[in-house]
This record gives structure tokens, C-alpha cells and sequence, in this order.
């Protein structure tokens, strides 16, 4: 299949000759950051002719009507600091809408589907604060009242719900062993996985449990790729350098990072022959990169866009914004257990991705659900900090600046828990600051007074940059 729009084609497996891998993977969100990632280093396996993906996406049918229309071909627009490379990847050998159940089922019933890897962010996994599977999510719900109703039914829409009635096509095909491999940014995310999937099957059918005991593999994952949004001007550009019209194309950074650990029964591409590293436990890698990467780009997103910057490259240009980010370093990196060389390294890596100005990192991107992120990027490291005898202002900060954000200053706030975490900041600031504690689970006197005080201080007219 090819396309065209006015004069310019489209991509196509035929102008590119590059053939469909068979399935072999099947993915559940089709977004940015699973293309530039685990969709690249299967491209990059040696083995990627015998490894096809099959992706659904998360929620609206968009993405899998637009790559449709190019064989699933599309092009990574990797942004150097001295300018951009574009690559067409090809690993996508089927995209489906994410509500397509009966293509989900067929492929989870395949007996050479032996991977299912998942980007839906870290909302899309339906937790409720304690980590369990959120029972009071609306949609959840119906997801219950459904597959019990019919497991072969279509009304099923959370990720949750789409994995079990996909794990009960396979006990039923009877086809054997399956790795499930989530790629978002939460800690120990493999365990996140087989816990929300658990909860879900003690609610509509607990018999399935015992074959995903002995059948399902949960691996756990550390990802690192910066990928920020498409904007037509990255789709201008690949219409310039490679003559061709691609609507999906995405923009990337060249750095990229992948730890894995965990049983692959059915096989797996050599994805550790691209560049990805296999390990028996992720967590060291994984906090070093959620509190030095993440924390930092959370608190660029909340403190910086009160002044007044909009992307990552404008944040870390401005000195009292960076810092802030070395203070919040300062505070984390005694608490991540590598070694402190490692560490220092990885800082300054850090300060130089961040300053590739030709990678437009929205901090508005970056700030969305923070309900979500807040509690494994901030509140560890607060806690750790207490533990060592110490009220870390630079840890500190990154709580003060998003209840300033959810209290109105800088980026607007997007998050499934928006009306809750909204009404606890309202009114004045001390009682404001006293609710969030207690929700966070940092109810203390000390942490109060320096959050009360760094609040009022970002919220204080003359804050931004402009005024300063
Ligand atoms: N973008 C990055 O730089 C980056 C880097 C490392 C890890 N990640 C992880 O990848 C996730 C996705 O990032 P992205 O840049 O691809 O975002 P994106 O918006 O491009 O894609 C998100 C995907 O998740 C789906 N989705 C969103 N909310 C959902 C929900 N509630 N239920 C089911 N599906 C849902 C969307 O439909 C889409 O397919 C992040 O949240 C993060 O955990 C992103
Ligand atoms: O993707 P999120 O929403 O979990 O977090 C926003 C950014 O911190 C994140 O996307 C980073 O850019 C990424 O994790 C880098 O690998």
C-alpha cells in the first residue's frame, strides 16, 4: 500500500523495500516515545526480520489510521545538537486501533507472539495511591462488568482490561509462555504490571491467575530517550530533507538507554545486540534516572514555567533555574547506589542533553500528572534525605513548585486527579501546603515551614524571569 498527498508520496514498504517482519511482539500504546525506543532497537536487532510488532494504540484510533496509510513506516528525526539525522524504521509490521479486541486476542493467541511490551504513561495503568489496581476508576469498573459479561467482548478500554483479555485468549489457545515488558517511567514497573493485572483477574475470573503463575513473565525496565512532541515544523523538515510527506514522524534525541531484567519464555529480538542491556536487577539504574533525570525535568516543569520558560533548553540556560536543578542533584545523588563517578558523569550527560536547544522539550509536557509522578520522583528522595538526618530545601523545591503550579503559577495542570489535588490547595497557602503533605505522606513540621516558604517565595510577583 502507498499514498500521496498532492505531489509529495507518502512512505511505503514498496519504495523502501522493506518486507513485514511476522508478528512477533505485539505493543499497547502507539505513542512518541515507543517509536523512538523499543520500536527502534527492533529495528536494530540483527534478528528484526523474524521480530514484527503489531501496535495498538492506547486510546483514540488516530495514530493507527495515519500509519496505516504508510505501512507503518515513519520517520525518527533524530536531533542532534548539530542537527537532525532522519531515519525511516520499518518494525511496524500491523498498527491497530487500541479497541480492535478481536486483532489483540488473535495475536495474544499466537503461539510465535512471545513478547508484549506497553508505553501507555503512568496514568494508563490504573493505580490507586497504594499501587493496587484503582476499583473506584470508573472505567475500570466497566472494564469488570464487562469481562465477566463476555471475555470475548469488545467493551473493553484500559490497559489493564485489554492485557487479561488478552492473557485469556492465550490459556485458552493453550500457547504457551509470554513476556510482558511495560516501558513507562514508574519504579519496579514490571511488578507495577503483575500486580494492577492480578487485581483484575481476582475480580473476573481468579482461575486465570495459576496459568499466569506459570506462563507470564512481568520484566522489569529502565527507559531513557527524550522524545517530545511532533510539531509541523519537524514534519516541514523531513518534507525538506527527505522529500516525502510524513505526518507521524517523530523527533528524538540521539542518546538512548534501555536496562532490562526478567524472563523472556517465548524469546525476545536481540535487542542487547542494538545497544540494550540486560541485568538481574534494574533498580540501581532505575533510580538514577527517575530522581536525576525525571525529578529534575518535573521540577524544570513546575519551577521554571512559573519563570516563564516554556521549553527544557530555555530552563537549564537560566542560572537560578539550574540552580535548583544542581541542588535537587545534590540532594538525590547520595541516595542512588552506583558509584559517585557514575553519578558525576551522569550529571553532566544530563546538562548536556538538556541544553541541545534543537530538541523542543515542552515543560507543559513534562508537568502532566504529576499525581502520578510526584510520589516516585520527589517523595523518596525527600524521605531519604529525612532519613539521613537532613530537611533538603533542593529536594524540597520540586514538592513547593508543583503545589505552586496546582495553586495556578506556570504550566497548566492536566492530571486524572486534577479537581482532588486542586481542592486541597485552595485558599491560603499554609493550609494548602498541609493538605498536599498529607497526601503525599509527608506530614511534618520541619518540611512544612521550608514548603510554606519556598510556595510563597516562587509564588511572589517579581518570580519570572522578565521581572527579575
Ligand atoms: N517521551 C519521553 O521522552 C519518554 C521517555 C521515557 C519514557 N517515557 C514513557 O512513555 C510514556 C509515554 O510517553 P510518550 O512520549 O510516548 O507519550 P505520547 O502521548 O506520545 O503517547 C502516549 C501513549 O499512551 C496512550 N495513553 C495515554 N494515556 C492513556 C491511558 N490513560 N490509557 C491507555 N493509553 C493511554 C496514548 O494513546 C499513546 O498511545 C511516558 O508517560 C513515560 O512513562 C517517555
Ligand atoms: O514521560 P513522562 O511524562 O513520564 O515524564 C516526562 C519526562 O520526564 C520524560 O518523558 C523524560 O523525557 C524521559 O523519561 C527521558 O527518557
Amino acid at each position: 500500500m502507498s499514498a500521496e498527498t498532492g505531489n509529495v508520496p507518502r512512505l511505503s514498504r514498496a519504495e523502501h523495500g522493506r518486507a513485514a517482519s511476522p508478528v512477533r511482539v505485539v505493543h499497547l500504546g502507539l505513542g512518541n516515545f515507543f517509536r523512538a525506543h523499543a520500536a527502534w532497537y527492533t529495528e536494530h536487532a540483527p534478528d528484526a526480520a523474524e521480530w514484527g510488532i503489531a501496535a495498538f494504540t492506547g486510546r483514540s484510533p488516530d495514530a493507527a489510521e495515519s500509519l496505516g496509510a504508510q505501512d507503518g513506516l515513519y520517520t525518527l528525526l533524530v536531533r542532534a545538537a548539530d542537527g537532525p539525522e532522519p531515519e525511516v524504521i520499518s518494525s511496524l509490521s500491523a498498527v491497530h486501533p487500541g479497541a480492535d479486541l478481536a486483532a489483540l486476542r488473535d495475536y495474544f493467541a499466537r503461539p510465535e507472539v512471545a513478547v508484549v511490551t506497553i508505553t501507555v504513561t503512568e496514568a494508563g495503568y490504573r493505580r490507586a495511591s497504594d499501587g493496587s489496581l484503582d476499583l473506584d476508576d470508573e472505567a475500570v469498573a466497566a472494564d469488570i462488568a464487562a469481562l465477566r459479561d463476555d471475555p470475548a467482548g469488545d467493551d473493553v478500554s484500559t490497559t489493564p482490561g485489554r492485557l487479561v483479555a488478552g492473557l485469556l485468549a492465550r490459556r485458552d489457545a493453550d500457547t504457551g509462555g509470554i513476556a510482558i515488558v511495560p516501558n513507562d517511567n514508574v519504579p519496579d514497573n514490571g511488578a507495577m504490571v503483575a500486580r494492577v493485572v492480578g487485581d483484575l483477574i481476582a475480580e473476573v475470573d481468579p482461575s486465570l491467575q495459576e496459568w499466569v503463575d506459570a506462563y507470564v513473565s512481568f520484566v522489569t525496565t529502565m527507559v531513557d530517550r527524550i522524545t517530545p512532541r511532533t510539531t509541523d515544523a519537524d514534519r516541514s523538515e523531513v518534507k525538506t530533507l527527505r522529500g516525502v510527506d510524513d505526518p507521524e514522524v517523530v523527533p528524538t534525541e540521539p542518546f538512548s538507554e534501555w536496562v532490562l531484567a526478567g524472563e523472556f519464555p517465548g524469546g525476545r529480538p536481540a535487542w542487547d545486540d542494538a545497544g540494550a542491556t540486560v541485568v538481574d536487577d534494574v533498580a540501581p539504574f532505575e533510580q538514577r534516572k527517575l530522581w536525576l533525570l525525571n525529578g529534575s525535568h518535573s521540577l524544570m516543569a513546575y519551577a521554571a514555567s512559573i519563570r516563564g520558560h516554556e521549553t527544557v533548553a530555555d530552563a537549564i540556560a537560566d542560572s537560578q533555574v539550574r540552580e535548583w536543578v544542581e541542588e535537587w542533584w545534590d540532594a538525590a545523588a547520595p541516595h542512588v547506589p552506583l558509584p559517585e563517578t557514575d553519578v558525576t558523569a551522569y550529571r553532566k550527560a544530563l546538562i548536556e542533553r538538556y541544553s541541545n536547544g534543537n530538541i523542543r522539550h515542552l515543560l507543559a509536557q513534562i508537568a502532566a500528572d504529576g499525581s502520578q509522578k510526584i510520589p516516585i520522583r520527589a517523595v523518596p528522595v525527600i524521605k531519604a534525605e529525612l532519613g539521613a538526618g537532613r530537611v533538603s530545601e533542593g529536594a524540597l523545591r520540586l514538592v513547593s513548585a508543583w503545589i505552586a503550579h496546582l495553586r495556578g503559577s506556570g504550566a497548566p495542570v492536566t492530571d486524572p486527579q486534577a479537581d482532588l489535588l486542586q481542592g486541597l490547595v485552595t485558599g491560603s497557602v499554609d493550609n494548602g501546603v498541609d493538605r498536599v503533605l498529607e497526601w503525599l505522606g509527608l506530614k511534618d513540621g520541619q518540611l512544612r515551614d521550608v514548603v510554606v516558604q519556598q510556595v510563597t517565595d516562587l509564588e511572589a510577583p517579581g518570580a519570572t524571569k522578565e521581572e527579575k
